[in-house]
Formats: structure tokens, sequence, C-alpha cells
């Protein structure tokens, strides 16, 4: 709150000095120039900051943008103003193309592409002489308005951009879409099992980014008069928005603002005292190698560390009863019985080592069926070529009939497959109602974009946390709960899928005997509500006393399945598993 409310005054500051100091075009410029690096900050900042994926060539965009108003202003002879925000258009359509390509694989060919496709494009803008006048470049109209009124319309011009790109990124922050680029981030293969479409929200997230920064590039020409393919599609643009986001944090809404101020004003000091351009480059570089070195969260996000570290907000501990039962908040399911998941002949080797072998399995409908093993047997090899994390050398994988072994890991969950981890994997940048929020049931983008913080999706997080006795905690971040708690947060972002089936992968494992009461007592309630489970756990008396029935695999292999008790006595399962002699311990 207090961010907005310093934002607005600054806000009001901006709109006013223009009026009072009506003469003075050099700071006028400085400023205005301040606003276009913070527009370029910020929408850089929702594919490389939200979404952790850095892109070194987002100056293209600018270029684009830029080219675009310079061409149609040269061929129809329009005012430049008019079509600036063609030029935002033709950023978001190149970026959805790159992005299309690019987007479906994880991690550094996106910030290779990224430079290669800004020196490509300049190349072209050299190259497609009839259309950009190539090296010679393009020089526009003057500004239609009188002398007297120098930089004021393009100040306005740009901070209206601005604000519109904050507006824009915080709206954006909120959404469903948001929370799921940060789940990105922070773990993009969780993400994809609880149902983020990652490759649609990545390329999403990548065109959201270029839109403003055409839209100013477009402006930027009409501002400049000239461009050509050198200035408008320049690498040190593009390291410049990189260092403001940086140095003023990465990932947060108004960090690229305030380092987009700070390295302007730097640049215009290096400009003015040292030089010019030459200099400015060994100054980006050195403060780019400063700020990864001694700021790597950037400025406000330390700032903001500093002040909670001096002020440090109580966390709670306090357990809190299930507030009712699960019953009441769960759809009807279909009637017992039915098998709900087929495996058949499903093996899996990594090398020489096959982690799981010729498994058949059936689970049925309404049942709690276990999964037991030694260390290494392949439980969660299996777990992973089910949810979709690897994928299956041979055999067939059926959900309630319907084949699913070659669908993405979100199209699983959207029809009905939920897991949770055997080491929590909760999104520690995010609130633990966010973390609740962020599965999405389906891959419609009504839900995609729906809000994270207020209405029916948020409610829903509020209850299942509630639900599992950590509604107090919504607003602590995720690091800031006992392990136990957040295996019950993660159990609640499953819910969210509202899954017939969950996979829940040593659901005991590391957890107090109070908490774990809890979570059986959770796990007993949903299911008696119709939610089938699957569970691998190592605790055998919570097992047997929890599960029927039981399957058993070591060495990839299923080596037995059926009722607690015929496991407990079935002479294989000892020799492999329980060793001879075993009995029931107290839990
Ligand atoms: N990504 C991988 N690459 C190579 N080998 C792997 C990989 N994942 C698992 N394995 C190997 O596959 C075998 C089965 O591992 P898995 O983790 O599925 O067993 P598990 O039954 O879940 O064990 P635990 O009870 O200890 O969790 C092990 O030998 C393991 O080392």
């Amino acid at each position: 709150m207090k961010a907005h409310a310093v934002a607005a005054a600054c806000l009001v500051v901006l709109l006013v000095y223009p009026v009072v100091n009506p003469w003075q075009p050099y700071p006028q410029a400085v400023l205005l120039l301040g606003f276009l690096l913070a527009i370029q900050a910020s929408s850089w900042n929702i594919i490389s900051g939200y979404a952790g994926y850095i892109s070194l060539g987002h100056s293209m965009f600018l270029g684009l943008g830029s080219y675009t108003v310079g061409i149609l202003a040269l061929r129809w002879g329009v005012n430049p103003l008019w079509v600036a925000p063609l030029g935002g258009v033709v950023a978001t359509v190149v970026a959805v193309l790159i992005g299309s390509v690019v987007l479906r694989t994880r991690g550094h060919a996106f910030v290779i592409i990224t430079i290669a496709m800004l020196l490509a494009a300049q190349i072209m803008a050299v190259n497609l002489r009839g259309l950009t006048r190539g090296s010679d470049g393009i020089t526009l109209e003057l500004p239609f308005w009188h002398r007297d009124f120098q930089n004021i319309p393009f100040y306005y011009a740009f901070l209206l951009l601005l604000v519109l790109t904050v507006l824009f990124s915080a709206w954006l922050r909120r959404t469903k879409l948001g929370t799921g680029l940060v789940a990105i981030r922070q773990d993009e293969g969780k993400a994809a099992s609880i149902g983020v479409n990652t490759t649609r929200f990545k390329i999403v997230a990548y065109a959201a980014s270029a839109f403003f920064i055409g839209v100013g590039g477009g402006v930027y020409a009409y501002y400049l008069t000239f461009i050509n393919p050198v200035g408008s599609f320049a690498i040190l643009g593009s390291v410049t928005i990189v260092l403001a986001a940086l140095a003023g944090g990465r990932g947060t809404l108004y960090g690229p603002v305030v380092g987009a101020f700070l390295v302007n004003l730097v640049s215009e000091a290096a400009t003015v005292y040292a030089g010019g351009v030459q200099s400015r480059v060994l100054l980006f570089g050195g403060a780019l190698v400063l700020v990864v070195l001694f700021l790597p969260n950037g400025l406000l996000p330390t700032a903001g560390e500093w002040w909670r570290r001096r002020h440090p907000a109580p966390v709670e501990y306090i357990e809190q009863p299930v507030v009712s039962s699960v019953r009441d908040r769960l759809p009807e399911r279909p009637a017992k019985g039915e098998v709900l998941l087929s495996l058949r002949g499903v093996s899996k080797r990594f090398g020489g080592l096959v982690a799981v072998e010729d498994v058949s399995l059936d689970v049925r409908q309404g049942t709690i069926t276990a999964l037991i093993g030694p260390n290494g047997s392949g439980k969660t090899t299996l777990f992973n070529l089910i949810t979709g994390g690897l994928p299956a050398d041979s055999g067939e994988i059926r959900l309630d009939g319907r084949r699913i072994d070659g669908l993405r890991p979100w199209r699983r969950c959207h029809l009905g497959l939920g897991r949770s981890y055997q080491v929590t994997r909760l999104f520690p940048d995010l609130t633990i109602q966010e973390n609740v929020v962020a599965p999405l049931a389906d891959s419609r983008w009504r839900t995609m974009l729906s809000d994270a913080v207020h209405g029916h999706e948020a409610e829903r997080a509020r209850e299942l946390l509630d639900l599992v006795g950590l509604g107090r905690f919504a607003a602590q971040p995720a690091g800031a709960l006992s392990y136990g708690q957040q295996k019950l947060v993660e159990l609640a972002q499953v819910l969210m899928l509202e899954p017939r089936l969950i996979l829940l992968d040593e659901p005991a494992g590391g957890v107090n005997p109070g908490l774990l009461g809890r979570i059986t007592e959770v796990i007993r309630e949903l299911n008696a509500a119709g939610v089938t489970f699957l569970v691998v756990e190592h605790n055998i008396p919570l097992v047997l006393d929890l599960c029927d029935p039981v399957a058993v695999l070591a060495g990839g292999r299923v080596i037995a399945e059926g009722t607690p008790e015929r496991i407990r006595e079935d002479p294989a399962v000892l020799e492999a598993y329980l060793g001879a002699g075993w009995t029931p311990a107290v839990r």
C-alpha cells in the first residue's frame, strides 16, 4: 500500500512538473527518456522478471515500433503519433511468432536467440532498402505543434504510456497468469504438474512484454524524427533495459521503474561529463557486474528485506482445527469400484538402469491404493511417468479409459490428475494463498486471466486453506511454515484442481506425529467424499491402516498386490522389503 502511495505522489509531481517549468526542455528531455526506459524495463520484467526467461534483445521491439511508424508515415503520410499503437501491434505479433518457436524449450536457448533476433532485425533493416531505406534511414516530419511547446507533448505521451505499462503489469501479476509466471520462474516442472500450460503462459508473457515497448518505439521515432538500423536495433539499448530492471529489482512492480530512472541519470551524466557513448558502454558494463555481485536482488527487494529484518512481522505456528467437513465442499463423485487409472506394460530406463519394468497396475475409483517398496524400487519414477514429468519408454497409461501417456503434464492435470511431492515443492516467492491459487483446473483463457487476489479463485483457495487448518497463514511466504504444514499446503494446492485421483508421494515423510494425524484425517475425509488416492509411503503401519489395496514394487517390478492383510504375510514382500519376522510397530 505504501509503495502505491509513494508511486501516486511521484506521478502527481511528474504531472505538474512541465506546468511549473514549461521552458526547460533539457530536464524534460532527461525525464521523458527516463519514462521510455522505464516502459521498456517494466515490460521486460513481465517475461524476464515474473517468468524468469531473460531476454537480451528486448530493444528489438523498440526498433520494430519505430520502423512500423516510420514506414507508415513515409508511405501514407500519416502523423506518426496516430499510428504509434500499430508499432505495439507489430511488436506483439513478432513476439508471438518468435516465442511460439523458442519458448517451447526451457532455459538458455531463449537468451541466445533473443540476441540473435535483435541482430537479425538490424540486418533486415539494412537490407530491405525498398521498405526501410537501408543504412540511410528514414527521416520523419517535424512535430505538428508549435516550437514553444518543445518536448511537452512527448513528455506526457511517454508518461501516459509508462502509467499504462505499470498498471498493466500490476493487473497481470494479480491474475492466475501472473502467479503461474512466478511459478514457472521458480519451478517449471512443478508448475506444469499443477495445470499451468507453461508453453502458452510463456508465449503470452513474451507478447505482453513487447506491446508497450512497440508503442513507445513509435512515439520515440517521432521524437527523434530520424531512425536508422544501427540506432534502432542497438544491443546497448537491450543491456540498458536489463541493467535498469536488475538494479531496481527484477520481478517487482516498481523496481524496474526506479532502476530505469537511476540508469537514465547515470547515462546522462556519462554523456555530459565523460564523453558520450563510449564511456556509457564501459560504465554500463561495469555497473552490470557490480549489480550482479553486490545487489543480486536489486535495490527495492534489498531495501525491503533490510526493513523486514528490522521490523519483523510475527509468524504464528498455532495449530488450527479443521474447520468443517471436506464432504460439504467437493463435488459428487461417481460410484466406487470402476478402474480409474490403468497402467499396462509401463517401462522406463535411465541409460543402462531399468527403473520401472513392465508395470501393470489398476487404481480403482474410491480407493486409497498404496504403492510401497524399498528405496530405489521405482515408485517416484512411476509417479513421474503417470503425471508426465518423464516420458515412458513403453506401455499405456489410461485415466478413466482415456489414454494419457502422450499428453503434456498440464493436460493430464486438467483431466483430473493431481500430485504431491516427496520433498515439498511450494513456490517460495509466492504467499501461501498464491501457492494454492496457482493451479489451473482447465485451459480456458477466462481461468487464466481470473483474479488471484480477490474473487472466486482466491475465495476457493482460502476455503481450502481453512480446510487443512492453515487459513490464518494465507498471507505468509511459503517458507514461513513448518515442513508438515507445507505438506498440507501442497495438499490444498492439489485440491484446487478438484482432482479425481491424487498421487501422494510420502505424505508422512518428515512430518511430526501431531500433523501426521491431521494429514491422515484430511485424506480419509477426502476419500469419504469420493477422491481416489495412490499413495507412496514408507511408514508401513500407516499404510496398512489407511490403504486398501496395496501394491509392492521391487527392482522396478510389481511383486505383489492385494489387501493389507495379504501383503503383510506375502513371502516375496517379506523377503524384498519388510524383512522376515516383520510385525507392525506402533505408529
Ligand atoms: N532422473 C534420473 N536419472 C537417472 N536415474 C534415475 C533418475 N531418477 C531415478 N533414477 C534411478 O531410478 C531408480 C528408481 O528411483 P526412484 O526415485 O523412482 O525410486 P523410489 O522407489 O522412489 O525410491 P525412494 O523410496 O528412495 O524415493 C533408482 O535407482 C534411481 O537412482
